[in-house]
């Protein structure tokens, strides 16, 4: 049985448009982070949204050795976690409510050993004192690190986040980073995480794919995916990427690159 996610000849997109279109992907590794990295608008949220199935696609998805468009949609809500860029609005629940609900999605009854479970993952992720908040009462990066929590306590064997950074302070993208890293190796997860910021990626990634226009630019370990090439094709800039005084790669942006004509 092949592990991790397999994604064969796969499309999606809306009514008017076909955003992703016959995309192959070699499997995306358990246990490992991958980043998925593209410019604005080229699918990666489309493409998260299908991998849930919350999108409409064709095409093949295999996770961990099964069918994964076989499955009923609630069994495939229980394999499959997607995290949207923010959480909706206008929901008045406090916080340990919330995830306590996302929790009885695949785990059952809320009870006090659930409460202890949802308190202890609040304090890992520096939240537990917003406890007793309401989610319309936090800040945007509070708001960030709540639909984290609810969405590590669903347990899924793929997770996907879409930009789950973008609200949160220098200290907290570092601190999320780590967290994801350390609950994909030890749950042996699939996880695919949208950033913008090409330093993160290169940091904290450990295997990257890089999309334009829906199509798979370049896949693999960050060394080798992350290069000068790549990010004035994808991104249009100039770039260098050198070791720093403690020996770890940063990527330098010099300008765009000049368009003929
Ligand atoms: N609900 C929708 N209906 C129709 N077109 C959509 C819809 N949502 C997105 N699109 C279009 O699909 C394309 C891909 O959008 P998508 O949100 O997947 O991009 P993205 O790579 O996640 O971008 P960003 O980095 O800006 O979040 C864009 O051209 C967008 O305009």
């Amino acid at each position: 049985m092949t592990q991790g996610l397999r994604v064969c000849n796969f499309s999606t997109g809306y009514a008017k448009r076909q955003v992703i279109d016959n995309l192959t992907v070699p499997a995306l590794p358990r246990g490992k982070i991958t980043v998925l990295l593209g410019p604005n608008g080229c699918g990666k949220s489309t493409l998260l949204r299908a991998l849930a199935g919350l999108n409409r696609a064709q095409g093949q998805l295999w996770l961990n050795g099964e069918e994964l468009q076989a499955q009923s949609f609630a069994r495939r809500s229980e394999r499959v976690v997607y995290l949207p860029q923010s959480l909706p609005a206008g929901v008045h629940l406090h916080v340990l409510e919330s995830v306590l609900v996302a929790r009885q999605a695949s785990a059952g009854k809320a009870s006090s050993a659930a409460e202890a479970e949802v308190m202890a993952l609040l304090e890992q992720l520096g939240i537990a004192h917003l406890a007793l908040s309401y989610l319309d009462q936090l800040s945007g990066g509070q708001k960030q690190l709540v639909g984290l929590a609810q969405s590590l306590i669903r347990r899924p064997e793929l997770l996907l986040l879409d930009e789950p950074l973008s609200a949160l302070d220098l200290n907290y993208q570092f601190h999320v980073m780590d967290l994801v890293t350390r609950e994909t190796r030890q749950r042996n997860i699939v996880t695919v995480v949208v950033v913008h910021d090409i330093n993160i990626a290169l940091r904290h990634g450990e295997h990257v794919l890089m999309l334009l226009n829906g199509e798979l630019i370049d896949s693999g370990e960050p060394g080798q995916v992350i290069t000068a090439k790549n990010l004035a094709r994808t991104y249009g800039v100039n770039s260098r990427i050198e070791c720093c005084s403690r020996g770890i790669p940063q990527v330098f942006i010099d300008g765009l690159v000049e368009r003929p004509g």
